[in-house]
């Protein structure tokens, strides 16, 4: 089996200030992530290597440049799941760590559970030797202004959500197995214990080696209703593309419940798709020594892994 990695950092719209940030970025942990799986690492290694690439990356929703909630501070949700075993593990508005899927997974493989919330996820952090790190750390001068710009009377909640950034990957490695990992801050001035989508299993990510991995991004109390992740599975089950699959279940979304959003999906035999209902969505994925990557519809740039690697090392 050929390993595959795709990558999302965020579907919704993306400033032309940011789009650069973040091509570069979504670029950088697909080839971290295919790095780990051509090196004959797992695909479960993959996702959380470059989910944790993003998570690091200021320019992202995730980890450092997380949203903040409307008390003013970083609450993270993440999800971890192998689809060998149909195992996995997830964090729900965590604070003061660098990064939530670290944390994610050692609840999928240190605990009995598969959700740790607020209080309980900490005291496990503190007992997995997760150090824990200044909130102000996590914050960016850009989250901090949109923060205070949406408290102003007159702010318009619609801009609320613009140019966020929620990151995630799924793999299939050497093996045939597949993988799913998403990490996010959520929606920008939520409630204090607002947790999204993201740290749902079903709805911000599902793998399964019998139809393969999806990762979500997009407005979470709409991917909660429809079971976003799962449901894009289940179509595939049913004998439909990756790319179909997708399609069907974002229009859905759309349809039943009028919510925007974005997936990547890998199937267990290779086949990939990056889709988004929204203006844009940060994708990139490496598949047979061949990047791919994009923002707007339609839009697909490509270039062999080797140059890819070189123009990094200058920089991008
Ligand atoms: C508004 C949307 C389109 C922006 C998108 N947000 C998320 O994916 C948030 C995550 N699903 C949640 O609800 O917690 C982003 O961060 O790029």
């Amino acid at each position: 089996m050929r390993p595959v990695i795709v990558v999302h950092g965020g579907a919704g719209r993306i400033f032309k200030e940011r789009e650069e940030g973040c091509r570069a970025g979504v670029v950088r942990a697909a080839l971290q992530g295919y790095g780990v799986l051509k090196q004959g690492g797992s695909a479960l290694d993959a996702v959380e290597e470059a989910v944790r690439s993003m998570e690091d990356d200021p320019h992202f929703n995730a980890g450092c440049g997380s949203v903040l909630n409307e008390e003013g501070e970083v609450e993270m949700d993440a999800i971890i799941m192998d689809g060998k075993n149909l195992a996995s593990g997830a964090v729900s508005a965590v604070k003061r760590i660098a990064n939530p899927i670290k944390l994610a997974r050692l609840v999928m493989e240190k605990t009995k559970h598969m959700l740790l919330t607020d209080h309980g996820a900490r005291l496990f952090a503190q007992a997995m030797g997760v150090p824990e790190i200044p909130g102000e750390k996590l914050i960016t001068e850009r989250s901090r202004e949109r923060w205070k710009k949406n408290l102003e009377p007159d702010s318009n909640p619609v801009e609320f959500q613009k140019d966020l950034g929620t990151v995630g990957a799924v793999a299939v490695d050497s093996e045939g197995n597949v993988a799913c990992a998403t990490s996010t801050g959520g929606l920008s001035n939520k409630l204090v214990g607002r947790v999204g989508d993201t740290a749902c299993i079903g709805s911000g990510g599902y793998a399964d080696n019998s139809s393969g991995a999806t990762s979500t991004t997009g407005h979470g109390e709409s991917i909660m209703k429809v079971v976003l992740a799962r449901l894009i599975l289940y179509h595939m089950e049913q004998g439909m593309s990756p790319e179909m699959a997708a399609d069907t279940a974002l229009e859905y979304m759309k349809t039943r419940v009028g919510g925007l959003g974005g997936v990547i999906v890998v199937s267990s035999s290779g086949e990939w798709a990056a889709r988004f209902s929204t203006k844009q969505m940060s994708w990139a994925t490496v598949k047979d020594d061949e990047l791919h990557y994009g923002i707007y519809t339609g839009e697909r740039h490509t270039k062999s892994v080797d140059e890819a690697l070189a123009s990094e090392s200058e920089g991008f």
